[in-house]
């Protein structure tokens, strides 16, 4: 059964600067199964970053849907789920990784990984435990666990951002080029958990600049040029 369904998805800006309405995307369509991982290409501008937060709803689409098959609300579609649901998919279902940091000020690397694995549902001893290796697996440096992440360097925060994402084990994560600052050991750690994600069920819709990455990683790819996907065999 089909897992999440992008239709005729379209999204414009309007600049109140300018006085005027800038399409973004339109006419995006494309479909996923439980468990696949499809890549988006595209050259920069061509609204693969748009996709992605509408999807999370970071931004209101404005055309289209997006039926997502929920483990709490059924097969629903995001444009028109309220606020309330979106809190508890982001929550729960759904994980968005990005180069930027935006998490609660003031709060250490340890203490945000832990609660992300309390929100869903581990006790403060397990999850004590889970923050630790996550923390480990991606190499942030021990002295760094108590401290807050706001002057974290590009590439450590990017390592925390995808720790607190990836302890959730959520149903569909969203990797906005979750490898644009990491070097080339960090790039292995992130491939590795984006191999237990899938090998675990999690579906995944990544952009990823660095092609070679994405290439054996992915089971699909759509092409922001002419809007069609693509079967790509060993993924
Ligand atoms: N919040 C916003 N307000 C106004 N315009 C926006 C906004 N977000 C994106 N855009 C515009 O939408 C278009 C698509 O942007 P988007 O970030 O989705 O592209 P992208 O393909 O992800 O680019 P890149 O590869 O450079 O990250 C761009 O022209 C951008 O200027």
């Amino acid at each position: 059964m089909t897992f999440l369904e992008v239709r005729n998805f379209g999204k414009s800006f309007t600049s109140h600067q300018l006085g005027s309405t800038r399409q973004a995307v339109e006419n995006i369509n494309f479909d996923l199964d439980k468990g696949q991982f499809i890549g988006i290409i595209g050259k920069s501008g061509s609204g693969k970053s748009t996709i992605l937060k509408s999807i999370y709803r970071t931004y209101l689409p404005d055309e289209g849907s997006i039926y997502f098959d929920s483990k709490r609300f059924g097969f629903i579609d995001l444009f028109k789920a309220s606020e309330r649901q979106m809190i508890y998919l982001r929550k729960h279902e759904i994980g968005y990784v990005s180069q930027f940091l935006n998490v609660m000020p003031r709060t250490t690397a340890r203490h945000l990984v832990e609660q992300a694995l309390m929100e869903m549902g581990a006790v403060k001893e397990t999850a004590a435990i889970r923050a630790e290796q996550a923390l480990t697996h991606f190499d942030l440096d021990p002295q760094l666990w108590d401290t807050f992440p706001n002057t974290f360097s590009g590439g450590e925060k990017l390592r925390l951002n995808i720790a607190i994402a990836t302890v959730k084990e959520p149903r569909l994560l969203l990797l906005d080029e979750p490898t644009a600052s990491l070097d080339q050991q960090s790039k292995v750690k992130v491939r590795e958990v984006i191999e237990k994600l899938k090998a675990s069920g999690t579906t995944l819709i990544g952009i990823f600049h660095d092609i070679e990455f994405m290439e054996n990683l992915c089971d699909k790819v759509f092409d922001m040029k002419n809007k069609s996907c693509e079967l790509v065999h060993g993924g």
